[in-house]
Parts: C-alpha cells; structure tokens; sequence
C-alpha cells in the first residue's frame, strides 16, 4: 500500500531521513516508533505529500505521492501532531467543511457527519461550538476529520495525546474497527502500551534512519506458531530441566528449579497435553504464562541491538576513545 524507497529528507542545515526505504502492507497497523527527532513527523508529512524530499520516491496504492498528490489525498487521511480547528464551527459543521474539502458529494456528507461522530463518540457534541470542548474532545473532533471521507490510508501523529484512559480505549477500538474494515494505519506514539494494543508491524527509527520494521503478529497457516513460554513450579524441583528435555516439541531457553522458559510449537491440545505429563511426573507445576515479547520490549531490544552496533564500529575503527 505503501511503498518507499531511498527517501532522504534535509531541513536546512538537518538531514532528518536517511534513506529509509520499505514497503508497508495493505490492510496492516505499523506502529511508527523512535524517541524525540527521530523523524517520525517528518516521515509522515512526506507519506502526505506536504515535504517535498531530497531523494527517492513514495508510492502509494501505485501513485507516485509527488506526482498525483491530489489523488493520494483522496484515499488518504492524516492527523497532524499539531492540528487546528475552526473554533468558531460547531463539530457537525467541522465534519462538514471536512467532508466537503475531501470531495465527498453533498448528498452523502449528513451520513458520513453521523456515522464518524458515532465512531468517535461525538453523537451527543454534534451542536457544540469547538472554543467549548475539552482538550480530548478536540483530538476526537480532529480524528473525525481525517476519517470522515473513509479513507483506504490513515496516518495519525500522536492521535491519543490529551485522551482520557476511556476514550484511549475506545481509539484503540475503533483503530482496530478501521483495520477490520481493510484500512491501512500508521501511528506514531511515544506510549507503547497502547500501540501494542493494535499495532501489526512496528518500524522503529531512530536519528532519521530505519532501526528495524518487522510484522508483530505471525500467521504462519502451514505451521502451528511457536508460542514463547514460561512454566513456573509452586517450590524448587531439580527434576524440572530433566522432564523438560524428554519433550521433543519444545526447546528450553532458559531454566531453573523454579521455572523454565520455552518455545513450543503446537497447538492448544498440545500443549494441554504437555500440562498433564508434567503434572503426571510429580511436578508441583502453577502453569503456563505466555513470553511474548511486548513493542516496549521489541523496540528496547532494536535500540540496544543498534547501539552495540554502533559502539562495535567506533572501536573497530578505533574512535571510541
Ligand atoms: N522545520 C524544521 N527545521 C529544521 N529542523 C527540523 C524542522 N522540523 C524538524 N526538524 C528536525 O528534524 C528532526 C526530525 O524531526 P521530527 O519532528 O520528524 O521528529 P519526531 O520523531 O517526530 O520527534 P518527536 O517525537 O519529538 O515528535 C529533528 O532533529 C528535528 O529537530
């Protein structure tokens, strides 16, 4: 859906993208992570065709976003980090002046006011003045305008920030709605948590180069997946590493009298299966708890891989002191 390819990007005096090329797939949720400058806003304004790059090229859905920027912005929604609303306007007629400056025909745009502000939970606010809303009100107004005409592309730059738990919940709902329905998202956050909720890929940067782009969520239908998990015992067993070893579906990454880790590639009979011998053995066994490795975790790991990358560098050609 969206393909990129050596794109460089300078500020004056500031390259912030360093040819960051990749390929996102339709239909996927990439959680657009990296600390502070790291180029993130910078990307997405360049996916919207608002920066005008360097080098390389961005295609989306087989546009060239240089090229045929108006046409992209047809099938494309984006919520800016820093975006202004009409305070004047109530929210029905911001949806309006949205709808409209996003072609939708007028006898389609009541429906499309409705359906979003119900998606958004603003049915109730339609009559309401922008200067009167709350902060988190405001986002959702803001959300509202970049979804209004449907788009197949949604890029959103820091979409939860000043949203109450509740409403970051229903976001993450309604982003998950939004994926079922075929849409493609991109969303930068600096809270993981929250895009661990929904996200199916994370593509990480870091100083304006890509650290990592990798799918979360594998769905591999010719095999069970491996699951990573921990079995822990209700009191030390030295036998523990013994019994595991016996069980050809499963490698032990790490252990000890109290617990062990594993990958286990079968399904939920197996490993039902696997419960009942070990507890069969005369193990004190308390359960199973999925490893999984979290987006938090996934991205830490990115940075410090990347890190010792960097410092293995600067010593081999010897500037590190
Ligand atoms: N208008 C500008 N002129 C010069 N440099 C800029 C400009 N806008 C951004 N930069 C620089 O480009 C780099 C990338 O900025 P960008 O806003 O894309 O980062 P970001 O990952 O979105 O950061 P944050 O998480 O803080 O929002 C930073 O070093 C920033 O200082």
């Amino acid at each position: 859906m969206i393909k990129i390819s050596g794109l460089t990007f300078d500020y004056p005096g500031h390259r912030a993208l360093h040819q960051v090329s990749l390929e996102v797939a339709a239909g996927s949720v990439t959680a657009l992570v990296g600390s502070n400058g790291a180029g993130k806003t910078t990307l997405m304004r360049c996916i919207a065709g608002l920066e005008t790059p360097l080098a390389g090229s961005i295609n989306v859905a087989g546009m060239d976003v240089l090229e045929q920027p108006r046409e992209v912005h047809r099938i494309m929604g984006y919520l800016s980090d820093f975006y202004g609303l009409y305070q004047a306007l109530t929210v029905a007629q911001c949806f309006e002046y949205a709808a409209a400056a996003q072609g939708l025909p007028a006898p389609a745009i009541p429906q499309a006011i409705q359906t979003t502000a119900q998606q958004l939970g603003l049915t109730d606010r339609l009559q309401q003045t922008c200067d009167k809303l709350s902060r988190g009100l405001r986002q959702r107004v803001a959300i509202g305008q970049a979804i209004i005409h449907a788009p197949k592309i949604l890029l959103l730059d820091e979409p939860a920030s000043g949203l109450d738990p509740e409403a970051r919940a229903s976001l993450a709902g309604l982003f998950r709605q939004l994926q079922a329905n075929g849409m493609t998202l991109l969303v930068s956050s600096h809270i993981l948590a929250e895009l661990d909720e929904y996200s199916t890929h994370m593509l990480a940067l870091r100083e304006g180069r890509v650290l990592e782009y990798r799918a979360l969520i594998h769905d591999n239908s010719q095999h069970a997946p491996q699951k990573s998990l921990r079995v822990t015992l209700a009191q030390a067993d030295a036998r523990l590493s013994a019994q595991l070893a016996t069980e050809p579906a499963l490698q032990v990454t790490a252990s000890n009298e109290h617990s062990a880790d594993f990958n286990f590639s079968g399904d939920e009979h197996a490993l039902a299966a696997l419960l009942a011998r070990l507890i069969a053995s005369g193990l004190p066994v308390c359960g199973f708890s999925d490893q999984k490795e979290n987006l938090q975790q996934s991205y830490l790991r990115s940075v410090a891989t990347y890190e010792n990358g960097q410092t293995n560098h600067l010593s081999k050609t010897g500037s590190a002191s």
